[in-house]
């Protein structure tokens, strides 16, 4: 008994001491650059869930969405668009912070020199392999094959669909009422989001009244599979199967999970033994077809890879559809100016074209397209991507006083694009914390705007998202004012509270 403690006290203090040494070292490598010296590190999942329980103590923990709420705080105070944090737990690890767009154009461009550190990654391969997930020869082959079914096509259908359901909502769910109270715009703009996934994604339609029955063979309807999923993926990600079987609730999310495939195999089966070849453009058909018609077999992916890519597409563009359109329709009831500006823009091409607006006017809606791209702005989804560096190197950044730093990158070192902190970076916008959608009419600072990354590794879902948010935007705007409900309590509260309070968000919202 007494030899084991001895044994578990010595490993201990080899932890300890190397711990040390080792956040020593990583310090002294990156000295030259300024930054948070951390005991724990945010980027790991696990430190992450307990930082997220504790608010932001300086040299402890950063608190949870801390990049969206510092934006480009650090660098300011660095004086400089790059900053190093250093953590202690679980392991020392030096991470570099950009939000230098000339040094984060660099840094996407150069695919071999800084891959994407796909073990940050590893949650996701829970439902196959997948485009998102991978690197080197692998993902070549998911993003040859993924790439096209994102085609001019697609996002046609992507247009009608949402503007029948925003149609659908408006006259089948809302009707004649002259005022819709919500207690949360995500009540409509998840389902919004999920009935364009549903069809244009997956070729199922779904939407607000149907899909109520359960089809035989099956416990639950596609409509509560595609929903559950879409929503409980993350907590499917991080629990164990025994966690997953401890209750009800939880029981009913593995449950979906497996109907969702079910539902999935079944519809590769149909259009396998299909006689006749319908013609159809949603991702997972065309997806399907792309696999099946290779002649020699060089892009084929199994079943498992389809499924675990589908699933990419409910995650990658589910949540981060249906938040962006909230934060939108937030923001214009926070800028009523705003707001009655797109109006007029809507109202007056919807009189000049005196009909439904198709695919081919969207190129019309410039304004509903600078609204959501300042959404995108101020709260971009995605708040970081990660990269690392596979050999020493340098990179250069710019200075608060409009002069550069040049700062050695050791081979190992993880790098982030703080995608806050360019966004509200005021050496590229201007008043950055002010809602001012038509600086993204005329000339805007391209490199400087990263809500979907860029370079080799940029989203390959943004079209689908952009067509459906301005068909969205464009469709409420015409029949509808946003405002943020008045209520007793918040009486008398400035413009800035009223802002916090609105905007404030959790990240993981839906997923709770
Ligand atoms: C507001 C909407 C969206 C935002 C802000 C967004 C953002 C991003 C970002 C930042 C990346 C790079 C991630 C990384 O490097 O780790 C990415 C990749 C990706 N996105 Fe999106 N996305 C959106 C919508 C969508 C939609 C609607 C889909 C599909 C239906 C989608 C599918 C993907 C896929 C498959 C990738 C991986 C591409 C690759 O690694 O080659 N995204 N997205």
């Amino acid at each position: 008994m007494h030899s084991v403690l001895l044994v578990l006290i010595s490993l201990l203090g080899i932890y300890l001491l190397q711990t040390l040494l080792e956040f020593r070292r990583a310090i002294r490598n990156v000295g030259h650059l300024s930054g948070p010296r951390l005991l724990l590190d945010p980027s790991k999942f696990l430190v992450r869930v307990i930082g997220s329980a504790l608010p932001p103590i300086p040299y402890v923990s950063r608190g949870v969405s801390w990049m969206l709420r510092t934006k480009h705080q650090d660098f300011a105070a660095a004086g400089r668009d790059a900053t190093a944090m250093v953590a202690l737990i679980p392991w020392p690890k030096t991470t570099i912070y950009l939000a230098d767009a000339v040094a984060i154009k660099e840094v996407a461009t150069y695919r071999a020199k800084f891959p994407k550190p796909v073990y940050l990654y590893s949650m996701l391969l829970a439902f196959g392999g997948n485009v998102i997930a991978s690197e080197g020869e692998d993902w070549k082959r998911y993003r040859t094959i993924t790439a096209p079914v994102f085609s001019e096509r697609n996002t046609r259908l992507v247009w009608d669909e949402t503007i029948s359901i925003m149609l659908d909502l408006f006259d089948n769910v809302w009707g004649d009422s002259p005022e819709i109270v919500l207690d949360h715009c995500v009540d409509i703009t998840l389902p919004i989001a999920l009935f364009v996934v549903g069809v244009a994604g997956f070729g199922r339609r779904v939407t607000w009244t149907s899909d109520l029955t359960v089809p035989p063979g099956h416990q639950m309807t596609f409509k509560d599979a595609l929903h559950i999923v879409s929503t409980k993926l993350f907590l499917k990600m991080v629990a164990p199967d025994w966690v997953m079987n401890l209750t009800e609730r939880t029981k009913r999310i593995n449950l979906a999970f497996s109907e969702l495939e079910q539902y999935m195999a079944e519809m590769v089966h149909a259009r396998r033994s299909a006689e006749t070849k319908e013609e159809r453009h949603d991702l997972f058909s065309v997806l399907l077809d792309a696999t099946s018609d290779d002649p020699n077999g060089s892009l084929t992916i199994t079943e498992q890879e389809l499924f675990g890519n589908m699933f990419i597409f409910l995650l990658a563009g589910h949540e981060t559809t249906a938040h962006t359109l909230c934060f939108t329709f937030a923001l214009l009831a926070l800028y009523p100016d705003e707001q009655e500006r797109l109006h007029q823009h809507i109202e007056d091409i919807m009189a000049d074209l005196n009909r439904m607006p198709t695919y081919e006017d969207m190129n019309r809606f410039t304004l509903s397209m600078a609204v959501l791209n300042e959404t995108l702005r101020m709260f971009p989804p995605a708040s970081t991507i990660y990269k690392k560096a596979t050999e020493d190197t340098n990179l250069t950044v710019g200075n608060a006083d409009g002069g550069k730093t040049t700062f050695s990158v050791p081979s190992g070192t993880e790098i982030e694009f703080h995608v806050p902190g360019l966004h509200y970076n005021p050496r590229y916008w201007k008043d950055p914390h002010t809602f001012r959608p038509e600086r993204f009419l005329g000339e805007w600072p391209r490199d400087a705007f990263l809500p979907f990354s860029s370079g080799a590794r940029a989203c390959i879902g943004r079209r689908f998202f952009e067509t459906e948010s301005i068909a969205a935007i464009t469709m409420m705007m015409s029949r509808y004012r946003v405002e943020v409900k008045e209520e007793p309590e918040f009486i008398g509260e400035t413009f800035e509270q009223r802002y916090a309070r609105i905007t404030a968000s959790d990240l993981n919202l839906t997923n709770a």
